[in-house]
């Protein structure tokens, strides 16, 4: 959560700043520390694709000569179309006409409410009522309560004074007249607010004016987990279609907030992941009567709002959760309190998922499913096998060493993955490096081959300057994007994003970076009608080593 700021231009690769400017005042959290994967207690053990770094990788150009003429059936020699340039198929179009369709068929956001009873003193089971609408609706108060309600929710607090009664130092919500004088306890005990900037935790009113609690200072009786607000996250923003069960979230508290009216806010900004397996984040609000402040999330040219100060003395807890790579703000509170807990959301695994429970080819297809499906099956489509490409739709978190995870892949982007990876084909995730516009003409994005956070000191102004960073500091792809069939083109919003999150604090040792990222897949060849690898169902439990990869490749 929060944002944090960089007034350093220290580049993770993927837009040089802009020459003359002065680096983009991009909003970041504050310094993140790298959270050990909760996965199984380490890191995860699979690798993050196959690797284009095979010594043996022939690159398209080295095998142009033998491609271009081909001996037909009857001994002759036959010229045939470079694969690159040729009109592919009816399939393809209609892959790349079916992904552009579902760009906006993937939600960012979600939100709902959960009622509070007083009548209740255990705990419900799943009572929350989602607002998982389009955006343009998503701001509409369609939620009526559930059956079922959570307990009064109680929320106790380390007061500086130790001397004072405990019931001083706790409320329960919907805030009970008895009580009602703490709520100006609370308010004093909560320090302001920072956010980090350029590695350094910063308070700017301009930019935040909220105060906070710090988890380890507060405690409280309320569960996302047992409301059934982590079950719904997880269904709308952590789908798996083909393996149910096997991501699954663990929510961390992180912060209790409080924004004042009349002026209490927090500007657009992305919140910097606390590892490398963070793809969310989620704000409950509690009742607490206030008006304004209303959250905004926004995901390249779609808005959803979370508006909840006409409800917000009702008594339930209104929620919305986002993945935490999208930019959002709140907007000012003009009277009151809109008091929140914060959490941050991770994707681990189910370990108990019974062996053998996976069939990849039984699942339910969606249309984009199918078109992929009718692609890769398609012997016309790269016969000799090839490699295509997918401009991500969000971008991922990744350090200094270690790359992005596959497993945290968002909406449509996780639906490609999948897609073709359950038909046997390789996948990977690779780094996107893009010029400025700025350059003279136009020049083209390159794939990276390691996810390494580097510094660029000073600027790159020339194109001879930006081929020799991206060459000698991040290294290049041997695959060139021109050796990819791509299904789409990189969004508007994800070349914003390439540049925003480009800039980053002077740790970068320590730091984390959103990346834009293009996942790479690689189709095998047709052999006696059918592709070489189909058989071969990928299992991502099963580790595999780079030499399993190597097989996968599309020249085998
Ligand atoms: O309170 C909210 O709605 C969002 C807060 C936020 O963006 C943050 O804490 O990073
Ligand atoms: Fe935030």
């Amino acid at each position: 959560m929060e944002s944090q700021d960089s007034s350093k231009p220290v580049g993770t690769g993927y837009s040089a700043p802009v020459p003359g400017l002065a680096p983009p005042h991009t909003p970041f959290e504050e310094a993140p520390q790298i959270a050990p994967s909760p996965s199984t207690g380490g890191e995860y053990p699979r690798p993050v694709g196959w690797s284009l770094q095979d010594e043996d990788y022939e690159s398209w150009e080295d095998e142009e000569s033998d491609k271009s003429i081909k001996s037909t059936a009857d001994g002759t020699d036959q010229e045939i179309p470079d694969d690159k340039d040729a009109d592919h198929s009816d399939q393809l179009r209609a892959l790349q006409h079916c992904v552009e369709s579902n760009y906006k068929e993937f939600l960012f956001a979600c939100g709902g409410t959960v009622p509070i009873s007083s009548e209740n003193q255990e705990y419900p089971g799943p009572t929350s009522k989602e607002i998982a609408s389009r955006p343009e609706s998503a701001s509409s108060k369609s939620s009526s309560p559930t059956s079922g309600a959570h307990p009064l929710v109680t929320l106790r607090w380390d007061p500086k004074d130790v001397s004072t009664l405990a019931s001083q130092s706790k409320l329960i919500f919907p805030i009970e007249e008895t009580t009602a004088g703490n709520l100006k306890h609370l308010l004093a005990e909560m320090k302001p607010a920072t956010f980090g900037r350029g590695g350094e935790d910063v308070y700017d009113e301009s930019y935040r004016k909220a105060s906070k609690l710090e988890p380890q200072n507060f405690s409280t009786n309320f569960c996302p987990y047992s409301t059934g607000i982590i079950g719904e996250i997880s269904q709308l923003l952590l789908p798996d279609p083909d393996r149910a069960g096997q991501r699954i979230i663990k929510a961390e508290l992180y912060k209790l907030n409080a924004y004042t009216g009349p002026s209490g806010h927090f500007r657009s900004h992305v919140d910097t992941p606390r590892s490398r397996s963070q793809f969310g984040s989620l704000v409950v609000c509690l009742p607490v009567k206030h008006e304004g402040g209303a959250l905004e999330v926004r995901h390249n040219d779609e808005v959803m709002t979370f508006d909840w100060a006409s409800t917000s003395e009702q008594p339930e807890l209104q929620w919305a959760a986002f993945y935490s790579d999208c930019e959002h703000e709140v907007f000012p509170v003009q009277s009151g309190h809109r008091i929140t807990l914060t959490y941050n959301l991770y994707a681990t695994f189910n370990s108990i998922q019974p062996l053998g429970s996976f069939n990849p080819l039984n699942n339910t297809q969606t249309p984009l499913d199918r078109e992929i499906e009718a692609l890769v099956g398609d012997p016309t489509f790269l016969p000799d096998g090839g490699y295509v490409g997918f401009h991500t739709t969000h971008t991922y978190p990744h350090n200094d060493s270690e790359g992005c995870l596959e497993d945290t892949l968002k909406g449509l982007d996780m639906v490609i993955w999948r897609g073709f990876q359950r038909l046997g084909c390789g996948v990977c995730l690779r780094p996107v490096l893009e010029p400025s516009s700025c350059f003279d003409g136009e020049l083209p994005f390159k794939l990276g081959c390691t996810f390494d956070l580097r510094a660029i000191h000073g600027e790159v102004e020339s194109t001879h300057e930006w081929d020799t960073v991206v060459q000698r500091d991040w290294g290049l792809e041997h695959l060139s994007v021109e050796d990819i069939i791509w299904l789409n083109e990189p969004t508007l919003g994800t070349k914003k994003a390439a540049f925003a999150y480009t800039v980053y604090g002077n740790q970068a040792a320590s730091c984390l970076a959103y990346t834009v990222c293009s996942i790479v897949i690689s189709v095998p060849k047709i052999n006696e009608g059918k592709r070489a690898n189909l058989e071969t169902t990928f299992d991502v439990d099963v580790v595999v080593g780079e030499e399993d990869w190597e097989k996968r490749s599309p020249w085998d």
